[in-house]
């Protein structure tokens, strides 16, 4: 690297490690933000419980000692500040924006903790959703984060991709529900993110069954699951399978996400640790 090294390649022709290839579209991280390993939540359709799980793998991560930070980049469905009960807007600098931090000191930013209201619809063109998700990267000023979380809006679209080009992904976790689209939903998800050089680290099935709650038997509501032949297919693991739980469902409607039960996504906190970027 020359000893006079700006970071911006466009104007050197220096053969160097740290030339940035010169299609790449990632957007630059804040100079003052200091984030290590960034993981993608997925879902190919909406209302899998993407967000949920983006929350309890932030909890899950933070526990075990991690400073962890979540990027809701769902702009149109932003469900994050929900779960952990956030109304507070976020503050910013000459600098950036800062996160907002949970009651346990999780970062996040989403469109509404810059809402003046959060009922209003974001009813926004797609390069200007674009543009939001590259400035909660590049504007806001994430400390010493270990484990950034993504929360990606569903689907293949405009949106998602953004993500995947502006951001850099270590990995990400595709989330699913176990019916029966659930082959072609997952095979598409997981050619984006082979068409975008990111590691899949694995899937997780939300809705898996439920519990009676006379005799704590599992009842699959949506009858049996595809989801460890799809695995299969393509040579992904399947993380965790979480229920579905009315008492998940009352933590995140009362914003109290952060004291759910241990031991729920360890499977999938432990290939978020093992991660490395391909
Ligand atoms: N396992 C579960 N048990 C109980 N409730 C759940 C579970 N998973 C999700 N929910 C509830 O279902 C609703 C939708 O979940 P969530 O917002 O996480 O979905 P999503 O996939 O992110 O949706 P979208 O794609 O539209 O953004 C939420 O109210 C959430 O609390």
């Amino acid at each position: 690297m020359s000893e006079n090294c700006t970071h911006d390649c466009s104007s050197c022709g220096e053969e160097c490690p740290s030339r940035q290839n010169p299609e790449s579209f990632l957007a630059p991280m804040n100079k003052m933000s200091n984030v290590k390993k960034v993981i993608g939540v997925v879902s190919g359709k909406g209302g899998v419980g993407k967000s949920l799980v983006t929350s309890m793998l932030a909890v899950t991560m933070q526990r075990r000692g991690f400073k962890t930070a979540i990027l809701d980049a769902d702009i149109t469905g932003p469900s994050i500040p929900k779960c952990f009960g956030i109304h507070e807007k976020a503050m910013g600098s000459d600098d950036g924006l800062f996160p907002v931090n949970t009651k346990t000191g999780i970062e996040t930013m989403s469109i509404n903790e810059l809402l003046p209201d959060e009922t209003s619809p974001v009813v926004w063109r797609g390069p200007v959703i674009a543009g939001v998700i590259k400035q909660f990267w590049s504007d806001v000023i994430w400390n010493e984060v270990d484990y950034m979380f993504v929360d990606l809006p569903p689907g293949t679209g405009d949106a998602p991709l953004t993500v995947f080009q502006s951001i850099p992904l270590d990995g990400i976790i595709i989330v699913t529900s176990p019916q029966e689209l659930v082959s072609m939903i997952v095979s598409k998800a997981v050619e984006m993110a082979k068409m975008m050089n990111v590691p899949v680290l694995g899937l997780i099935e939300n809705y898996s069954y439920v519990k009676c709650p006379c005799c704590g038997e599992p009842f699959k509501v949506y009858g049996e699951s595809h989801i460890d032949e799809v695995a299969a297919k393509y040579d992904l693991k399947v993380l965790d399978k979480l229920p579905l739980d009315p008492q998940i469902a009352s933590l995140c409607d009362r914003g109290a996400i952060e004291l759910m039960g241990d031991g729920l996504l360890d499977n999938a906190a432990d290939a978020v640790e093992a991660a490395h970027r391909a």
